[in-house]
């Protein structure tokens, strides 16, 4: 018997075998609904999860997540298998890293700063740390604890000029002028007590010239590009304004520009001794070099511990031990080695080598330095002496500077 017309119960069996390409269809919306039903949750589920990460991640600062499109580097694992399972630690799963809305990358406040001392190889100590996978380095230099200009934008305009980072990775940042500047070392502190600072030394005669010989190469090639503008727009004061710091001069700035036009027009040794013969403390390429008189004041505020003192004449002559101690120094893997220096005969510095690429600092770094009168050099030795074993008292290590 044929089931009466317009029975329900019977309809859908009649439309199952009398109408399959319907049955189909509707098998297909049932399957399509819950496909995006598991989906929704499964999403749900992991923004819960990484909701939950980027808050405990961000604890220590100002602002939490970023949307952030922009990769990290170092996603992919390196060549060597020993690194490949350390990055493990750094890297978040793919499904994770595909979703730019669920990044986990984000921008920190630094956890060690470079803070001086200028001429003393703060670049290449820079660059040199950027070959391990767990660092990452402002660009540039930020200026911001030592530029009041730069300082009252706060924080978070300091943060926003920090690289992207992962969990697990340092970021530094280096500006040399903060070690002689007397608002600095509070400054830091105020912001991150427990931060670990690094602070590279030369021997002090050596970094006053290399002050000298870089004052004096501005100025020339200031007014070379003076000599060939046409424009009206004064090309020294464009190289003494602080970045981004509008129109006015800075003390510190005004006074380098002065120190330039003295470095143009006379010698090292004009500049270094009075007409008596006695050492012209207050030109500034010799204030620096009186280390610790600058120091004090960081030890006021940081303990010795928060403090690595680099060498950096050892940096220049053999790199490696000197990033071995600063791995250990900030809590690193030793993954910094040999294999990623070669010296460069023609720069006649070391050079850096990754897996993908090698590189020489620029030519402002490696100068070659005026020959200055070996008597001079030896007057200056000897007027460095007291000072330097002041400053081998205060951080407790003898760099074994030459007496004369
Ligand atoms: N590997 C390598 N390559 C090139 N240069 C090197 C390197 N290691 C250290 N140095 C020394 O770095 C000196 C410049 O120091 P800074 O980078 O601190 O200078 S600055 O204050 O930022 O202008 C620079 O000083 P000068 O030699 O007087 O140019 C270098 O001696």
């Amino acid at each position: 018997m044929r089931p009466a017309e317009g029975d329900t119960s019977d309809c859908i069996l009649v439309v199952g075998v009398s109408r399959p390409k319907l049955a189909a269809a509707f098998l297909l919306v049932a399957l399509v609904s819950l496909f995006l039903t598991f989906h929704i949750l499964y999403d749900s589920a992991v923004y819960s999860l990484d909701a939950a990460a980027s808050v405990f991640d961000s604890s220590d600062e100002l602002a939490t997540n970023q949307l952030d499109p922009a990769p990290p580097r170092r996603l992919q694992p390196s060549s060597s298998s020993q690194q490949a399972n350390n990055l493990k630690d750094l890297v978040p799963p793919p499904s994770l890293v595909s979703k730019a809305h669920f990044s986990r990358t984000n921008r920190h406040l630094p956890q060690a700063i470079i803070v001086g001392v200028r001429k003393c190889g703060t670049r290449a100590l820079l660059e040199m740390l950027f070959l391990h996978p767990q660092i990452q380095k402002a660009a540039g230099e930020v200026h911001f604890f030592d530029r009041d200009d730069n300082y009252e934008k706060g924080l978070e305009w300091y943060r926003k000029k920090m690289p992207y980072s992962l969990k697990g990775q340092i970021t530094i940042e280096k500006s040399p002028s903060y070690f002689v500047t007397p608002e600095v070392p509070e400054r830091i502190r105020a912001m991150n007590a427990s931060i670990k600072l690094l602070l590279i030394v030369r021997e002090p005669v050596t970094r006053a010239i290399s002050d000298y010989t870089q004052l004096r190469t501005r100025v020339s090639t200031t007014s070379t590009s003076s000599a060939v503008t046409t424009s009206s727009t004064s090309s020294l004061s464009s190289l003494a304004r602080p970045p981004g710091g509008g129109g006015i001069l800075t003390p510190t700035f005004a006074e380098e520009e002065s120190q330039r036009g003295a470095a143009s027009s006379r010698t090292f040794e004009e500049l270094v001794l009075r007409p008596d013969g006695s050492i012209n403390e207050s030109y500034r390429p010799i204030t620096i070099s009186l280390y610790h008189n600058y120091m004090h004041r960081w030890l006021e505020v940081f303990s010795r511990e928060q403090i690595l003192v680099v060498n950096g004449d050892q940096l220049i002559e053999d790199p490696l031990p000197q990033l071995k101690r600063i791995e250990m120094f900030l809590g690193l893997e030793p993954r910094i080695g040999r294999h990623n220096f070669y010296f460069n005969h023609t720069k006649g510095f070391y050079c850096l080598r990754n897996d993908t690429a090698d590189k020489c600092l620029r030519e402002s770094k490696g100068r070659k330095h005026p020959r200055v009168n070996p008597l001079v050099v030896s007057k200056l030795r000897r007027f460095f002496n007291e000072h330097n074993q002041r400053f081998y008292e205060l951080v407790g290590e003898d760099l074994g500077w030459p007496e004369e």
